[in-house]
């Protein structure tokens, strides 16, 4: 199945139509397209704000940007220097101009190692192996993360923070009731770091949300009148739901109302950190499967 490398991005098309964009910057997914069993149509599955930089100028505003080695701004004291969600969405990734075919689905791999500039700021060795491989109605990325120390353990966060293109006033998300979550829109840090247990059935995003789901199951569904999204998640046992509503009028790269048009929700690694002993080998992963008859929440 095809694989084409254009300016810096790589399109992956199916042999039954999908299709999926990745960027070498950041290793941005920025496009996935799929039809669905009752409806061949393909239709855009991702969102990606109409005012992202998509020139590797700064982390694409959509898609799916790669977290790590820290979530949100740095707590650990090896990435004191690096900027919030860390340098693995704005760093340049290698292609080694390979594809696997497979029956049934095509994927790609980059990798990303210390380049010039990041051990400016971060000065531990590592090896970063990024599989992204698309089925018919299917996508599923990979990330393993190699610590290449003779001595010392790697401590890191990863997430994929999926901005997942749906109406954001009708989307649940599920299930997620009786975990739980920290809920960084509270004003103190006090209240960010309280625990509270999630009440609903289905989560949704109609204010402001930024909710840090702990130990979770790592099966999720997305689901909104016509359409939805099911996530599995293996060994990334937090979850982020993240819709920033109204305050997103001041993320200078959101489009305006974008906010209507997706919900992120994250599966990650964050809260506490993987310890990766020298020479060892991490893998954590997500399957994004499109929903292909309306569906309910069934515990609502
Ligand atoms: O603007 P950024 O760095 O891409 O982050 C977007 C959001 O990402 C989410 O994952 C965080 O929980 C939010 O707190 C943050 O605002």
């Amino acid at each position: 199945m095809p694989v084409q490398l254009t300016s810096g991005k790589l399109v992956l098309s199916h042999s039954k139509g999908a299709l999926v964009e990745i960027l070498l910057y950041g290793a941005s997914v920025i496009s996935w397209k799929s039809g669905t069993k009752r409806n061949p149509e393909l239709s855009e599955r991702l969102f990606v704000s109409n005012k992202a930089a998509v020139d590797g100028s700064k982390p694409v505003r959509g898609g799916i940007p790669v977290v790590f080695p820290c979530f949100g701004p740095p707590t650990h004291p090896d990435h004191t220097r690096l900027n919030q969600h860390g340098f693995a969405r704005h760093s340049v990734w290698s292609w080694d101009g390979t594809s696997i075919d497979e029956k049934d689905a095509v994927s790609i791999k980059l990798t990303l190692r210390p380049t010039e500039t990041i051990p400016t700021v971060y000065s531990k060795p590592f090896l970063l192996t990024y599989v992204v491989t698309l089925s018919e109605f299917d996508l599923k990325t990979d990330l393993h993360v190699q610590n290449t120390s003779f001595a010392d353990n790697l401590e890191f966060h990863t997430l994929f923070h999926n901005y997942i293109r749906a109406p954001s006033t009708d989307v649940l998300v599920g299930p997620l009731q009786n975990f739980t979550y920290y809920d960084k829109t509270e004003s103190t840090e006090a209240g960010k770091s309280r625990p509270k247990v999630e009440a609903r059935a289905g989560v949704d995003v109609k204010k402001f949300t930024d909710s840090v789901y702990e130990n979770t199951n790592g099966k999720y569904e997305v689901i909104w009148p016509g359409g939805g999204l099911d996530i599995t998640a293996s060994n990334l046992k937090d979850v982020v739901v993240w819709n920033p509503q109204e305050t997103g009028r001041k993320i200078g790269d959101m489009e305006e109302n974008g906010w209507e048009n997706f919900v992120c929700v994250e599966p990650g690694y964050i809260r506490g950190f993987v310890n990766l002993e020298p020479g060892g080998l991490w893998t954590g992963g997500q399957t994004l499967s499109v929903v292909h008859e309306e569906r309910r929440l069934t515990y609502l």
